[in-house]
């Protein structure tokens, strides 16, 4: 138990874990009856065949959620029909405010554009992205929910990518603290609690926006998600509470910053490890789009071996490695075995993008296992980077947009290298929350 609780790589302490007891994995973690769900078919079975018992979140259970989450929930932690309000009304909020629209997509190219200025800006020196990416990604979600765009220098905006950042980083249902709440108590200053304090935050100043944007409300004029919430406010007998809303705001704000720049920060990671790919896919870019013309999301359609890249980086770095928690409200059967109700279900992703049944050496990073024998992309299956059944991500679309646009005008732009000759460029992630993260390195943009 102690590898699992301080590890530094939970996806990976827990693929171990599938090598030796096979691919349903009972635990008890101190109070916390889990389950460790393995490979493309059990995870469809218990996600899609079983999503009506399982679509739900254990926030009865986890420490975490009951200390953050006293009343309502929002989004990703709520069940039952507060779920299925929310998210049928984000769903068609986010169509509103643009995403699938022409009007995000510009919004996706001008924070490409000004990350562009800023990579330029560093000329050949040795870069760490991580810094970078999320003022891109997070300025889009801000573009959402506030109408507007921070500098990347405001230092209110730093602090709310910071406290995202701890969010991610120690946010898991396998934290000490989950598995024996007492400690919470005995030692104020644990990990879970940072967590917990870095989300206030964020709420609280969500809270400060919707404040100074309330004087220029008008009904008649919704421009944004803080908009959607004081229209709200005037709807006393609404089937979605303003609780509700307001913490949907933040979970949206929060799930569309580091899981998008993970992502890029991962591709980048791949490109300079492999420049073969790099070359391939630069080549292609530059036969399809040219130098000059800024992309735009309809060219996934004629660019396949550019798609194949970013699925086969998705699918290899798997970002959220072992989703978001559910559980089971009624017994769940898989292949013969019970999973009992009340059981944290734990779907581990990864497993799923290295099931040897479904993906040929599954190990080896290779676009083309995404091309038919044609050179066209194919989509597959087993791609679940977004997870699958009824918690689905809701960011799916936006996200696909955001990396496409960002990654091929930085390898339209820029020849991606190494820092160093010498540096090594570990593949291995680091999970010690939610997501899973490529160790610290250094990358050149060299204006082409
Ligand atoms: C590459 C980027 C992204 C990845 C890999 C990703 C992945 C995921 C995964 C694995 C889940 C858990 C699904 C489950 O419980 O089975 C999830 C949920 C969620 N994601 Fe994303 N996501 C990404 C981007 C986004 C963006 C941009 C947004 C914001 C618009 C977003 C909003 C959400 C929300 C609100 C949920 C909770 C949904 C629910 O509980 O019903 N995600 N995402």
């Amino acid at each position: 138990m102690p590898s699992i609780i301080g590890t530094k790589n939970a996806s990976e302490t827990f693929l171990q874990m599938q090598k030796k007891y096979g691919d349903l994995v009972y635990l008890k973690l101190g109070i916390l009856p889990i389950v460790l769900v393995y490979g493309y078919k059990n995870v469809h079975q218990v996600l899609v065949d079983n999503g009506n018992k399982t679509k739900f979140r254990p926030r009865h259970i986890l420490h975490f959620l009951k200390t953050l989450f006293p009343g309502k929930t929002g989004l990703i932690h709520s069940n039952g029909q507060e779920w299925v309000d929310i998210r049928r009304f984000t769903m068609v909020a986010l169509k509103d405010f643009g995403v699938g629209k022409q009007s995000i997509e510009e919004k996706i190219q001008d924070e490409v554009g000004l990350l562009m200025e800023l990579f330029s800006k560093q000329g050949k020196k040795p870069t760490d992205c991580s810094k970078m990416f999320p003022k891109a990604t997070s300025n889009i979600i801000s573009s959402i929910i506030f109408g507007s765009r921070f500098d990347f220098d405001d230092p209110e905006f730093n602090n709310l990518l910071g406290n995202i950042a701890t969010l991610f980083k120690y946010a898991a249902a396998f934290r000490l603290e989950n598995c024996f709440p007492i400690l919470d108590k005995v030692n104020p200053f644990n990990k879970s609690k940072l967590a917990v304090e870095g989300r206030r935050e964020i709420q609280k100043y969500i809270a400060t926006r919707i404040e100074s944007v309330r004087c220029s409300f008008d009904a008649n004029n919704i421009r944004h998600f803080l908009d959607v919430y004081l229209e709200q406010e005037e709807k006393p007998d609404s089937k979605i509470s303003d609780e509700s809303l307001f913490i949907t705001i933040a979970d949206l704000y929060i799930a569309g910053t580091d899981t998008t720049s993970v992502t890029l920060q991962w591709s980048m990671l791949y490109m300079i490890k492999y420049p073969d790919v790099q070359k391939k896919c630069r080549n292609q870019i530059l036969e399809v789009i040219g130098e000059d013309r800024q992309p735009v999301v309809k060219d996934k359609d004629n660019i396949p071996y550019v798609m194949a890249t970013l699925q086969e980086v998705q699918r290899i770095s798997t970002i959220a490695p072992l989703s978001v928690p559910h559980v089971a409200i009624e017994d769940v059967e898989i292949d013969g075995k019970i999973i009992p109700r009340d059981t944290i279900i734990i779907p581990h992703l990864m497993s799923v993008h290295l099931d040897p049944t479904v993906w040929d050496k599954p190990e080896e990073f290779r676009p083309e296992r995404f091309l038919d024998k044609d050179g066209h992309f194919v989509k597959k299956e087993g791609f679940s980077a977004f997870s699958m059944g009824p918690r689905l991500c809701p960011g799916k679309q936006l996200a696909e947009s955001e990396l496409l646009l960002f990654f091929v005008s930085i390898i339209q732009r820029f020849n991606l290298t190494k820092g160093d000759d010498n540096d090594q460029l570990p593949m291995t992630g680091i999970q010690t929350g939610t997501t899973n993260q490529p160790q610290p390195f250094k990358i050149c943009f060299i204006p082409r």
